[in-house]
């Protein structure tokens, strides 16, 4: 694998400045209105970019759904990287990598929780600051989450403030997954993380600030899914306090 976390020898597509990766589990409902409302948010900036979609053989047929936009659309535009079954989120963000062309990865959901219109604040965060990571979070000024029930609240915000506190970390929301990567930032820490469901969001932000990475926050509004239901379930919360626990012990 290069450096880059693409395969040895493979073909790059110069001038793409951003991939946006956006794994899929049971998103057919989703993805259409996402690409719309990306191109439109995008369309004003001027720049470069391509959407990686990695989809988990969902039952639903997302795959066959963005099969579709990739043939309105183009298949420079709209990537599919398909896997065999459900594999999680950290290893599905490994495969975007190893597909996207950009100088630059955006991880979102699919389910427009994390809406196209805070892009242009990553952008320009990123562009002002050189950073290295940009990260949306909920929990400063400016951020909030709406449409979650009070359990799930408390859940996340619970999360955090334990994490932050036995991590000694810096970033206001370590569980949020929209973020901008320099893409050799983001492929030397998929090497090294070993969580690999919702946990890896902690442990990535957790290990590049231990790096020295310069670590930018955007305020972002996180509104639950209209379609679809969330995959968190149990296992996501012993994989979360699995990740903690072993980031604890190593940093
Ligand atoms: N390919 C693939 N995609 C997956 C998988 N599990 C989830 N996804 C996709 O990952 C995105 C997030 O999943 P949701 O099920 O919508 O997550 P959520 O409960 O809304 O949680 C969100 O907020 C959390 C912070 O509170 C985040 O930690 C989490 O990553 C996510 O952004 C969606 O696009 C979903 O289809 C998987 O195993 N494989
Ligand atoms: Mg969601």
């Amino acid at each position: 694998m290069a450096g880059d976390g693409r395969p040895e020898g493979a073909g790059t597509r110069k001038g793409v400045e951003y991939s946006i990766i956006v794994p899929t589990y049971n998103e057919r409902e989703n993805v259409g209105a996402l690409l719309w409302i990306l191109r439109a948010e995008l369309a004003a900036l001027a720049v470069s970019y391509e959407v990686v979609f990695v989809d988990d053989n969902s039952p639903d047929g997302t795959a066959d759904a963005v099969r579709e936009l990739q043939a309105a659309f183009g298949p420079e535009l709209v990537h599919l990287v398909s896997r065999p079954g459900k594999q999680g989120l950290g290893s599905a963000y490994a495969a975007g990598l190893r597909e996207a062309n950009g100088e630059f990865v955006i991880l979102m959901d699919a389910d427009l929780s994390h809406h196209p219109k805070h892009l242009p604040a990553f952008i320009s965060s990123q562009r002002a600051s050189n950073a290295d990571i940009v990260t949306g979070t909920r929990y400063r000024l400016g951020g909030g989450v709406a449409g979650w029930n009070l359990a799930r609240k408390l859940t996340s915000r619970g999360a955090n403030i334990l994490a932050s506190f036995l991590l000694g970390a810096r970033t206001s929301d370590l569980t949020g997954a929209y973020r901008l990567y320099r893409r050799d930032v983001l492929a030397d820490l998929l090497c090294r993380t070993r969580s690999r469901g919702y946990a890896f969001q902690m442990e990535v932000i957790v290990r590049a600030q231990y790096d020295g990475r310069r670590i930018e926050e955007v305020p972002i509004v996180f509104v639950d899914r209209l379609y679809g239901t969330s995959k968190l379930g149990v296992g996501e919360y012993v994989q979360f306090a699995r990740g903690l626990l072993g980031l604890l012990l190593e940093l």
